[in-house]
C-alpha cells in the first residue's frame, strides 16, 4: 500500500501526519506506526498523528508515540495538526477539535498556533518535584546546570522507577529569569529526550507558578528546539484558560510504500 504522509515539527518535536478522513490507515497496526516513526528505517518522528472527521468539531486528533502505541494528549502535535488542518482547508483561522483529553480550541496566525489546553485542578507538590496532568502526565523537577544534565539517564530512571506503568514524562527545568525557564524533557513512548514537549512545558509553567518560582501568568520556555509561551489563569485553586503558543511548521510531504 502506498501511503501519503506529511512531516511537521513544532519546536523540534516532530510528527508524521496522515489525513485519515477516508479511514485509510490501519489504526491497530502498532508495528507499522513504529516503523514509520523509525529514524533509520522509516520517515522518522517522535510520534504519528491522524486527522479524522469528527461529529461535534472541525476534526479529530488520534495520537501515537514513536513506539507505535496510541497515547495521551500531545501539545506540540496538536499545534502541528491545527497547522495541517489549515493547510488542508479544513479550518480557517479558528479551530475546535476533539482529542483524547476532550475538546480543544486553537487559532492560527502564519506559522504560529495558539492551542487551548485542558484545565488543571491538581498539582501534586513533592519534596523535590511536582507531578501533574496537562493532558499527559508530567514530572517537573528543577536542576542545576541543565545543559550538562544527563536527561536520558535520569529521565529513564524516574520514568520507570518512580511511576512504573503507565509511567510519566519527565521534565528537567532551570529558571533563567522571573518568568522564563529552560526545559529538557524525557518523553515516555519515545523513551528518550525530545527537542520539546508541549504538554511538558505547560506542566512546567503551572508547576513553577504553583510553587512560587514565578508570579507571572505568561511564562516563556526555551527548549532545545525553540521557544514556547504558556499563559493561564488561576481561579479557586484551578488553572484554566491555559494556552500553549509557538511555531508549527510543515517540513516535507511524500509517499511511502508499506506492507499492512
Ligand atoms: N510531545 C508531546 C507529548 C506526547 C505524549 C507523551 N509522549 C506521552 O505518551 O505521555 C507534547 O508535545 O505534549
Amino acid at each position: 500500500m502506498e501511503l501519503q504522509f506529511f512531516k511537521y515539527q513544532g519546536t523540534g518535536n516532530d510528527f508524521v501526519i496522515i489525513d485519515n478522513r477516508q479511514l485509510i490507515f490501519p489504526k491497530n497496526n502498532t508495528k507499522l506506526v513504529a516503523e514509520l516513526c523509525d529514524r533509520r528505517f522509516g520517515i522518522g518522528a517522535d510520534g504519528l498523528i491522524l486527522l479524522e472527521n469528527d461529529n461535534v468539531s472541525d476534526f479529530k486528533m488520534v495520537y501515537y508515540n514513536a513506539d507505535g502505541a496510541e497515547s495521551t494528549m500531545c501539545g506540540n502535535g496538536g499545534r502541528c495538526l491545527v497547522a495541517f488542518a489549515h493547510y488542508l482547508g479544513v479550518i480557517e483561522k479558528h479551530a475546535t477539535f476533539n482529542a483524547v483529553d476532550g475538546l480543544h480550541q486553537a487559532t492560527v496566525e502564519g506559522d504560529i498556533v495558539n492551542l487551548k489546553m485542558i484545565d488543571v485542578d491538581k498539582i501534586h507538590e513533592k519534596q523535590n518535584h511536582s507531578f501533574l496532568d496537562t493532558g499527559s502526565p508530567h514530572h517537573v523537577q528543577l536542576v542545576k546546570e541543565l545543559e550538562k544534565f544527563d536527561v536520558q539517564k535520569e529521565g529513564k530512571k524516574l520514568r520507570y522507577g518512580l511511576y512504573g506503568q503507565p509511567g510519566s514524562n519527565i521534565n528537567f527545568v532551570e529558571q533563567t529569569s522571573d518568568n522564563a525557564f529552560d526545559v529538557r524533557t524525557y518523553e515516555r513512548g519515545v523513551e528518550g529526550e525530545t527537542f520539546s514537549c508541549g504538554t511538558g512545558v505547560t506542566a512546567v509553567a503551572l508547576a513553577m507558578f504553583e510553587s512560587g518560582k514565578t508570579a507571572a501568568n505568561e511564562v516563556h520556555i526555551h527548549t532545545i528546539g525553540g521557544d514556547l509561551t504558556i499563559s493561564f489563569e488561576k481561579k479557586d485553586d484551578k488553572y484554566n484558560n491555559i494556552f500553549l503558543k509557538g511555531p508549527a511548521i510543515q517540513v516535507f510531504k511524500g509517499t511511502i510504500e508499506c506492507s499492512v
